[in-house]
């Protein structure tokens, strides 16, 4: 049950396989969301203010992110083409044998990142929409539950590297002009199902109104509560990660043949 939701231990690499651990990675996100929801905004975490005394004083997210990276960096968590840091400069190497991971990507995959467009997203734009307003002290369990959902949000719009790979492998006599032409909008159109897209916006709306539902023994109680609301995740969806991750897919794709 549930085992072949990582690139290397799917039993094939086809679209549907890929599409399972997409929908797989909404359960993450979702999750991720409503832990972090349980504390308010917390905006000094995002801010120098709290942090000036610390070696990188940018705010207490950046640091425990970057902290947290290069902990990671050393047991060989970017050895996994899965996995993007966000503060990929000077990251040290890993001190693990490293694990054989598939050779699926083109090499130049290697090169793409878009963390820095994720982050601004994320803190900019979808924090304020599902915390609420206000400040309970609780800084470090914040930033930890943040990097919980940026690395989840992260790792699936990155997944747009293999969902792009498959589809050229499945139609090269398409993709190749395209390609060659470098054009982007022939790319975005060939590679855009909306049929697909609609279906996971219903399909995350509905994931939330189970995940997220407060649960009471009370049966008098017949008002539905949510931690989060569920409205939001189509919106994070259709505005942030899907698009992204269509944008990884044209980035991947232009270089798929040099
Ligand atoms: O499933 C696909 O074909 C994808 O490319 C992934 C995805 C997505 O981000 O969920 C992106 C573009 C498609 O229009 C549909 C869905």
């Amino acid at each position: 049950m549930g085992a072949c939701n990582t690139i290397t231990t799917m039993k094939s690499l086809n679209l549907d396989s890929i599409r399972e651990s997409l929908i797989r990675q909404e359960d993450t996100i979702i999750f991720s969301l409503i832990e972090r929801s349980k504390f308010p905004i917390n905006s000094p975490v995002y801010s120098p203010s709290l942090v000036s005394t610390l070696p990188s004083s940018k705010s207490l997210l950046h640091f425990i992110v970057q902290q947290s990276e290069a902990i990671q960096s050393q047991v060989g968590r970017y050895g996994s083409p899965e996995e993007h840091p966000f503060f990929p400069d000077n990251l040290p190497s890993s001190v693990l044998p490293q694990y054989n991971h598939p050779q699926i990507l083109h090499p130049t995959a290697a090169a793409i990142n878009i963390n820095e467009t994720i982050w601004d997203m994320y803190v900019n734009q979808l924090l304020p929409l599902f915390t609420t307003e206000g400040d309970d002290g609780n800084y470090v369990p914040t930033a930890t539950s943040d990097l919980q959902c940026l690395q989840a949000i992260s790792r699936r719009i990155h997944y747009g590297k293999f969902v792009a790979e498959v589809k050229y492998r499945d139609a090269p006599e398409d993709y190749g002009p395209a390609i060659r032409a470098q054009d982007r909008d022939a790319l975005m159109e060939l590679l855009t199902f909306e049929k697909v897209e609609e279906m996971l916006k219903r399909r995350v709306e509905k994931k939330a109104r189970v995940f997220a539902q407060e649960v009471s023994l009370n049966d008098m109680d017949k008002r539905e509560k949510y931690k989060i609301d569920p409205c939001l995740l189509p919106r994070l969806y259709g505005e942030w990660i899907m698009p992204l991750t269509k944008l990884v897919e044209v980035e991947y794709l232009l270089k798929r043949l040099d």
